[in-house]
């Protein structure tokens, strides 16, 4: 694609020599660059990118954008300036992957908690009638059916996600959106067909600079529907009615808020996993959820309404959500030979938390045990509520390590004990040694709950010889197994 094709509406006064050059590929990472590539430097977080310029030269690049005026840099291939490096990056690469619009439908999840399991959810109806869906997430991408090995972020920057969505033959695509991504332009370009928020709750203060930064930015992507495109809100708290109060005037799509009361799509929880969906037509639809907790009753009232406003039949919709499997890492079940239960699950805020931990109960623990620690780096302000809810609604817990990152594993020792306000609690450093000591001090009736890194792998190495939660659970499992057959 010539260059000044795919500058235009970017940037207006082009030489004209440079409009003719031959770009034949994009890209923000000099280790990257080829013959003929456009490189776009970024000023990043961690690195800025106009450093790489020269790299990028030798690499073979045929031309530059950057958003400083001066690099300093005598060049003989066209540098263009821009105001922010990451917008351009998402035009450009709309452009040059998607130059005529996506025709399929484009579904984008945010919110705090639970844009997996909705997406997840969603996919499996939609699928279950019969059609393709990509899927484009934390857990993993599935594209065309096949599944991609998971990217470094929830949403991918806008050149993947752009190759992505050219890629795609799906009918549909769901994605979720971080608020990262939001502010970062990752998904700018797309027009989304139908867009959902879940909830909003105390994360991500490390990047936004508080709350209300959070949620503005969230909100964000209600901008990005088309014209007569669905808004799916869950109103179950402030933020979600404050979304939906914002959209209920906007004629140009049409919003469909979820809730307990006053919603147009309500849900009534019984015992258990019993619930029932109640259109505002008068229409019941009791069901009884394959998966526990009332927090994933309000994923699948979203993913119910979502496949609504596509035009799929309540009942079709409510028999796919009966056959839905879960998601990996996300409340995980496995009963020990002693009677105990152990969960892994992927909570890492106090409203997650409370859900978990509630829903362990609800089942019928008679005593629940909490093991968590902190991600390094993220936000260091949520730390003290989630101990002080696990204090409150669990018997026992125990704070151990989660991924450092870059923070040492002595400062988060201290951290570790000096949140540690209570007599309920323990601190084991070791993430292994802690699931070993719940497992071998458990009863029938405990419900341990191991909660922060569902699936993923351990970045650090422990004393036993596992890499993730599900295999020291299998491990100590194993253990107990040993023992009881030992001791007759
Ligand atoms: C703080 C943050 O959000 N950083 C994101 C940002 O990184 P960055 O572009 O600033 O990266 P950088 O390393 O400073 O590099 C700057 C530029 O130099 C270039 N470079 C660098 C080295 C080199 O040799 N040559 C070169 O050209 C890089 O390609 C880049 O263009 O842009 C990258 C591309 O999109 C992201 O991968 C990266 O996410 C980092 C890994 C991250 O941890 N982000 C988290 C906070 C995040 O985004 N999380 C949300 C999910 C939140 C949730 O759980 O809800 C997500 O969507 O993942
Ligand atoms: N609707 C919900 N409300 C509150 N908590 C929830 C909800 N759904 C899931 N959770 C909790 O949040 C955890 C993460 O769920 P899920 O992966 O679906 O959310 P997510 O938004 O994709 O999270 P992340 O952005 O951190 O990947 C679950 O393991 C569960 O503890």
């Amino acid at each position: 694609m010539k260059l000044n094709q795919l500058l235009e509406g970017i940037m207006n006064e082009l030489p004209a020599e440079a409009g003719l050059i031959n770009i034949k590929g994009i890209t923000n990472d000099s280790r990257e660059v080829a013959e003929g590539y456009l490189f776009v430097a970024i000023s990043g977080y961690k690195v800025d990118g106009h450093d790489y310029i020269e790299s990028a030269i030798k690499a073979g690049a045929a031309a530059i954008i950057g958003e400083k005026d001066e690099t300093g840099i005598n060049m003989d291939i066209p540098y263009i300036r821009v105001a922010d490096g990451r917008r351009a990056l998402a035009e450009l690469a709309r452009k040059f992957y998607n130059p005529h619009k996506d025709k399929k439908t484009i579904i984008g999840i945010t919110g705090t908690n639970g844009k997996t399991t909705t997406s997840f959810m969603l996919k499996h109806i939609l699928e279950q009638a019969g059609s393709t869906c990509a899927l484009f997430g934390s857990v993993y991408n599935i594209i065309n059916g096949e599944i991609e090995e998971s990217t470094v972020n929830t949403t991918m920057d806008a050149l993947a996600m752009q190759k992505a969505l050219h890629k795609s033959k799906d009918e549909y695509v769901i994605m979720e959106v971080s608020s990262h991504a939001l502010s970062q332009y990752r998904v700018e370009g797309i027009e989304y067909d139908i867009t959902v928020f879940t909830n909003l709750d105390h994360d991500h203060l490390d990047y936004h600079k508080n709350m209300e930064d959070y949620f503005l930015t969230k909100a964000k992507l209600f901008e990005k529907l088309k014209p007569g495109g669905n808004a799916i809100v869950h109103i179950g708290d402030q933020w979600g009615s404050r979304l939906a109060g914002m959209l209920a005037d906007e004629d140009r799509i049409n919003l469909y808020t979820i809730g307990k009361v006053n919603a147009d799509l309500c849900i009534r929880t019984g015992s258990r996993n019993e619930m029932e969906l109640i259109e505002d037509s008068g229409l019941r639809l009791p069901i009884v959820l394959p998966i526990m907790g009332k927090h994933n009753g309000q994923n699948a009232a979203l993913a119910y309404q979502a496949a609504r406003t596509l035009g799929l039949n309540p009942n079709e919709i409510i028999d796919a959500l009966k056959s839905f499997i879960g998601v990996p890492g996300r409340f995980e079940v496995q009963k020990l030979p002693n009677g105990a239960t152990f969960v892994i699950d992927y909570a890492h805020t106090g409203e997650a938390f409370s859900h978990c931990l509630n829903t362990a109960r609800e089942m019928g623990a008679e005593r629940v045990i909490h093991i968590f620690g902190f991600r390094g780096d993220r936000d260091k302000s949520k730390r003290k509520n989630m101990v002080d809810i696990s204090m409150l609604l669990s018997d026992f817990y125990i704070l151990t390590l989660d991924d450092l990152d870059s923070e040492s594993k002595e400062e988060m020792a201290n951290i570790l004990h000096n949140l540690n306000a209570s007599k309920k609690g323990v601190v084991i450093l070791d993430r292994t040694k802690a699931i070993e000591y719940a497992c071998r001090h458990s009863n029938a009736g405990d419900w341990i709950l191991i909660t922060g890194k569902g699936d993923e792998k351990y970045h650090l190495s422990y004393a036993l010889p596992t890499s993730s939660d599900k295999e020291t659970v299998e491990y100590v499992v194993g253990e107990q197994e040993l023992r009881v057959m030992a001791n007759g």
